[in-house]
């Protein structure tokens, strides 16, 4: 069988003198979107600055494709393939929202150019209708998807939102997950990290939860869906 296209395999990770990951395990295979699910302060966005290279985990490891990336600089993380979106929207605020994109463009881990400004103007068509527009002057939702988009254009091998729908209104929300649906359909391998489950529903084919830096379950979403103990206990549902 192929390698999952992340694995992280027992991380711990610290903030100084504080641990705040205790031995996760993940693994995202081709095409999957995993949630990443864990009330506020579990661990979601420090797993990620893990797999990112800006939080490297003190014991443990985190591979792309089977090919280790924990120990690197996050710059050659990116690199190898993984598009993180973090959780603060960052869009270069003086620039067009074209030139945003056209920053963000480079070949993919194994030279892939997939991801061009016409390709995502097909799957963004609001930011085609914007594309002069000073992304400084665009809604938090126009800068998220602004964000998303530029991180497509680096042709990664999978991609991480944190958090995406955080402090959005619930009709940006929608056209946020509509986008994060859109994306799996066109098989972009997807780890998203939320604490709204109701948003992960339709949108997710499987789901860790995290709480207190531990992995407390990991399945299909359909199966956590059917799990009222592990909603109730861990994501207050
Ligand atoms: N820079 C830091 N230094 C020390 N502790 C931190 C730091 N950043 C986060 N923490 C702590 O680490 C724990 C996990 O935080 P993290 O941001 O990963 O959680 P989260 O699940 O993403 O929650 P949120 O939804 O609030 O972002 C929390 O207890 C938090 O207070």
């Amino acid at each position: 069988m192929a390698a999952p296209i992340l694995e992280v395999r027992a991380a711990d990770v610290f903030y100084g003198a504080s641990q705040i990951l205790f031995g996760i395990d993940l693994a995202v295979e081709r095409g999957q979107t995993m949630a990443l699910l864990g009330r506020n302060g579990a661990g979601k966005s420090t797993t990620f600055k893990a797999i990112a290279g800006i939080a490297p985990p003190r014991r443990g490891q985190i591979a792309l494709s089977g090919t280790t990336v924990s120990g690197k600089p996050p710059y050659l993380v990116a690199r190898a393939g993984i598009g993180y979106v973090p959780e603060d929207r960052q869009v270069f605020p003086e620039h067009t929202v074209e030139d945003n994109l056209i920053v963000g463009a480079k070949p993919g881990p194994r030279g892939d150019r997939h991801w061009t400004t016409a390709r995502i103007y097909e799957v963004f068509p609001i930011l085609a209708g914007m594309r002069h527009r000073i992304a400084g002057r665009l809604s938090g939702g126009e800068q998220q998807m602004l964000t998303i988009a530029r991180t497509l254009m680096g042709n990664p091998d999978i991609l991480l939102l944190d958090e995406p729908s955080e402090g959005l209104a619930p009709i940006i929300v929608r056209a946020i997950g509509d986008l994060i649906r859109t994306l799996r359909e066109m098989g972009v391998t997807i780890l998203l990290a939320e604490q709204n489950m109701h948003f992960c529903m339709g949108i997710a084919t499987h789901a860790t939860v995290i709480d207190k830096g531990q992995v407390v379950y990991s399945d299909t979403i359909a199966a956590l869906r059917g799990n009222e103990a592990v909603m109730q206990r861990y994501l207050a549902v």
